[in-house]
């Protein structure tokens, strides 16, 4: 049970017609996991009947009591559950793993109403629901996200996929879970870079849609570094609702307003696959060095001002994220952004500010300006 009735579960709506469904944003209570699944397995066609579930984890929250926490909730409501456990790391996120958890639920005999339960971060939360996505033409999925970056950005939304060993992302689809489960107490036994990388994200909310919520993060920075439980409940329940709010409106990015969630990525993903999976920069460490890269085109472009990409820097450095991509090789980045599913016609588009709160896509930026601006940004940062 909730210890008391501020610590009951805040819900955030994702709106979506048929596929709707609420992200509960807890603090513990982990007893109050059954009754808020229920209603969302008999409301899905898949999840109901379901009397069988795959928890797919990784071996770091193997060890912690989350995987347990969730077999025994699903226990209590007579599904039985079994545990798949991959290595950890974004190199989990590939084609290989998903063909060997394909041959696990083939030998366990699920069937279209398995669920699949990802309990873990945006590697097995992708990872877990391409499988959902694509086993059987579609399996039932709960996410129960345990990293920051998990539980403000990739449990939510349905983008599940995973990558090809150059791009990023590449292979994948839509597929809604059927809930969301956060408890941010999960994040007392997250590193304090992990922590950082899902922070980048939430920087990310403010600069695209959300300009008090950028002017929040630069006050209470303290405290969400020092974990307080309100901010971290707090920082949470605002992503999830404003990426909430954009997936209800272009679930499938196809008007454009989705895009904006794409701010830092059309850089950060290249950093990400020229760098290597699991090499120097971290999914959320990659999208801070990208909106900083990204937010210089845009100065260049007469869009915003110098103060605008300082103002961003100072945030992203105050929670010890990387903001240079000084020293990395300007040539395979170009390359990986001209592989972004961003673009359209041989352009590079790319997600750009025009003010605090406010970004826009765009392929403005000729493929000269995109070399030009790399080229300087790569080299030796100034002195
Ligand atoms: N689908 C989307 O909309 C979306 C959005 C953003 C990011 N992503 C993807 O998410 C991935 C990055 O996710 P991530 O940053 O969560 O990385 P991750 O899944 O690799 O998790 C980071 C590390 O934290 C560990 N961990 C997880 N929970 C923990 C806990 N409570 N305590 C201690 N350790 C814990 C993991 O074992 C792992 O070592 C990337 O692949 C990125 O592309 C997807
Ligand atoms: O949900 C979205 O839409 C996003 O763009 C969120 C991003 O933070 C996330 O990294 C996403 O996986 C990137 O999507 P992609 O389409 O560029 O692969
Ligand atoms: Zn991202």
């Amino acid at each position: 049970m909730p210890r008391s009735l501020e610590d009951a579960p805040t819900t955030v709506p994702v709106r979506l017609g048929e596929r709707s469904y609420d992200i509960a944003v807890a603090d513990g209570g982990w007893d109050a996991l059954p009754a808020f699944l229920k209603p969302a397995l008999e409301r899905s066609w898949a999840g109901r009947g379901c009397l069988k579930a795959l928890i797919l984890t990784d071996d770091h929250v193997a060890k912690l009591p989350y995987p347990g926490l969730v077999a025994r909730a699903l226990g209590s409501l007579g599904i039985e559950a079994t545990t798949s456990v991959v290595p950890h790391g974004e190199a989990s996120k590939g084609l290989a793993t998903a063909a060997g958890l394909y041959e696990e639920l083939v030998a366990t005999a699920a069937d279209r109403h398995t669920l699949v339960v990802a309990v873990g971060g945006g590697v097995i939360g992708d990872l877990g629901g391409f499988v959902a996505a694509t086993f059987a033409r579609g399996l039932p999925l709960l996410m129960v996200p345990t990293t920051l970056l998990a539980q403000v950005d990739s449990s939510v939304g349905g983008k599940v996929g995973v990558n090809l060993p150059k791009v990023k992302n590449i292979v994948g689809s839509f597929h809604q879970p059927i809930a969301v489960w956060i408890d941010v107490a999960s994040l007392n036994d997250l590193p304090d870079r992990e922590l950082r990388c899902g922070l980048a994200e939430v920087v990310k909310y403010g600069v695209i849609l959300d300009a008090a919520f950028f002017d929040s993060l630069e006050a209470d920075a303290e405290a969400i570094l020092g974990r307080r439980p309100e901010s971290l409940r707090r920082i949470v329940a605002r992503s999830c609702e404003l990426k909430a709010d954009v997936v209800s409106k272009d679930e499938r990015e196809e008007t454009g307003l989705r895009a904006v969630l794409n701010f830092g990525h059309t850089i950060g993903h290249a950093v990400e696959a020229t760098a290597g999976y699991g090499g120097a920069f971290q999914h959320g460490e990659a999208v801070a060095v990208g909106m900083v890269a990204e937010s210089r085109l845009a100065e260049r472009l007469g869009w915003v001002g110098r103060d605008f990409t300082t103002r961003l820097t100072r945030l992203l450095d105050r929670f010890g994220l990387p903001t240079s991509i000084a020293g990395l090789d300007p040539g395979p980045l170009l390359e990986s952004m001209a592989r972004d599913k961003k673009n359209q016609g041989g352009r590079i588009r790319l997600v750009l500010p025009r003010r605090m709160g406010h970004v826009e896509l765009t392929d403005a930026a000729e493929t000269a300006d995109l070399k030009n601006l790399l080229d300087d940004l790569c080299g030796p940062a100034p002195l």
